[in-house]
């Protein structure tokens, strides 16, 4: 099992990476251009980065080319002249020794604070509260000063179509309202909220679920999405909450695609003193693979692989997806553990189809929902709970909540209840 690690403190966060300009909302869509495979490289256990380049175990889909080799990043210094495997400086040497602290989940709870704003819940939470007040501007608004009558519970029913909770989940919620105040005969409107509150929590609860980690050595994770959810964002803020709690990470640069992705995520890794396998150009597949090999080689805790976004009708970049997950096991048998799709919280109803469509070809473990720091669509995860449109529901295991390294935040459902609906506690934020 995992152990935290106590003794030396993570590197204090820095500045967050400048936004990418105008990719929320309008995501500009490339296909993928054809791309060779190439062989995947391998650092044997104990071998230091330089040089170490061994092209064996390649996976028999990946027909051998002669081996652009995987190049590594610490510095943020940008790509390394092709074919030069760069020596980190020292990147695990501040790699903890473990302690014999079993905490096996990464909650917030077992997490050392790193700085003053992370120490900050209400931060956060704030920041949750006002960009879903957007959302629930129209739900929490609905309670101060008016009667509790059939007018309030149809308010609420449109509002709750408003946000985008969906058909299934509306009903449901207001159902369950109606018998609630029926049966304590409710009769004060900011009662009604809290019962709704309390029914929406419930409702949630089915998405929430901690992330852990140490149950595999490497822990591999692979992230996926449409353009521009902010999967990049998200393994970098990440990165940081594993380095917070002391674990080690590895990067993996999948979206071998777009070239800034490459390098918005080695400035991430950057930030966080953690290694970045990248490739310029070249098979997403291959990076991961070599990325398995080197977390494995290094005894990291968690890979993260990173892949370019695509829409789940570019059926060619489906499949490419679902070829990067099988390298991956081929790697190592068991992996990925997780399967994580990055989804805009802005995205509204959009979102059951992405996540069905990404369900169906990779099997996902579980969601990263961002943006939910500006967004009049919060009602979306109560669909997802749902089940509405044929979606499973898929655990939330994070929420996006700004841009900066501390905005990702484990998804609690009563927390985001609250935010949701607004109230005198919402306010507080
Ligand atoms: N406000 C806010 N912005 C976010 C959040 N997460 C990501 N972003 C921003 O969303 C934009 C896109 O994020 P990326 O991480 O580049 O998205 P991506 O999915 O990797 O993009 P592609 O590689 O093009 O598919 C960037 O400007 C991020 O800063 C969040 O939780 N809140």
């Amino acid at each position: 099992m995992f152990s935290f690690f106590k003794r030396k403190k993570a590197p204090a966060p820095q500045e967050s990476v400048p936004a990418q300009s105008g990719i929320p909302g309008a995501p500009e869509v490339q296909d993928a251009p054809e791309v060779a495979p190439v062989a995947p490289t391998e650092l044997p256990p104990g071998a230091t980065a330089s040089g170490a380049v061994v092209p064996d175990a390649v996976p028999p889909e990946m027909p051998l080319r002669a081996a652009e080799p995987v190049s590594e990043f610490t510095d943020g210094a940008g790509p390394a002249p092709a074919g030069v495997l760069t020596q980190p400086p020292d990147a695990w040497s501040d790699r903890p020794d473990e302690t014999s602290d079993p905490l096996a989940r990464l909650d917030r709870s077992a997490k050392e604070p790193a700085s003053p704003e992370s120490a900050s819940t209400g931060s956060w939470l704030g920041r949750l509260r006002r960009g879903l007040s957007r959302t629930g501007q129209s739900l929490g608004g609905l309670f101060s000063g008016v009667k509790v009558d059939e007018t309030l519970f149809e308010e609420l029913e449109t509002a709750l179509i408003m946000a985008d909770a969906g058909v299934e989940a509306t009903e449901k919620l207001l159902a369950e309202l109606r018998a609630r105040v029926r049966r304590q005969r409710i009769e004060q409107p900011e009662a009604v909220r809290a019962a709704l509150r309390d029914i929406l929590t419930e409702h949630l609860k089915v998405l929430e679920k901690p992330f852990v980690v140490g149950e595999a050595a490497p822990m591999v994770v692979m992230i996926a999405g449409v353009n521009g959810a902010g999967k990049t964002t998200s393994i970098g803020k990440l990165a940081h909450a594993l380095r917070e709690r002391r674990a080690s990470v590895l990067l993996a640069a999948g979206d071998t695609f777009r070239a800034a992705a490459r390098e918005q995520l080695v400035a991430w890794g950057a930030r966080n003193g953690v290694t970045v396998i990248a490739q310029e150009g070249g098979d997403p597949a291959a990076v991961a693979f070599d990325a398995v090999n080197a977390g494995r080689a290094r005894s990291a805790d968690v890979v993260l692989v990173d892949t370019a976004g695509r829409l789940p009708t570019q059926l060619h970049l489906m499949e490419e997806l679902k070829k990067i997950k099988r390298v991956i096991g081929k790697a190592e048998a068991s992996a990925p553990h997780e399967v994580l799709l990055v989804v805009d919280g802005n995205t509204g109803q959009n979102a059951l189809a992405q996540i069905r469509a990404f369900d169906a070809a990779l099997g996902l473990t579980g969601l990263v929902v961002t943006k939910l720091d500006g967004t009049a669509k919060g009602g979306t995860l109560a669909a997802v709970a749902a089940g509405s449109q044929g979606v499973r529901p898929v655990p939330v295991y994070w929420i996006g909540v700004g841009e900066g390294m501390q905005d990702l935040q484990p998804f609690v459902a009563a927390e985001f209840a609250d935010a949701l609906l607004g109230g005198p506690e919402a306010a507080k934020g």
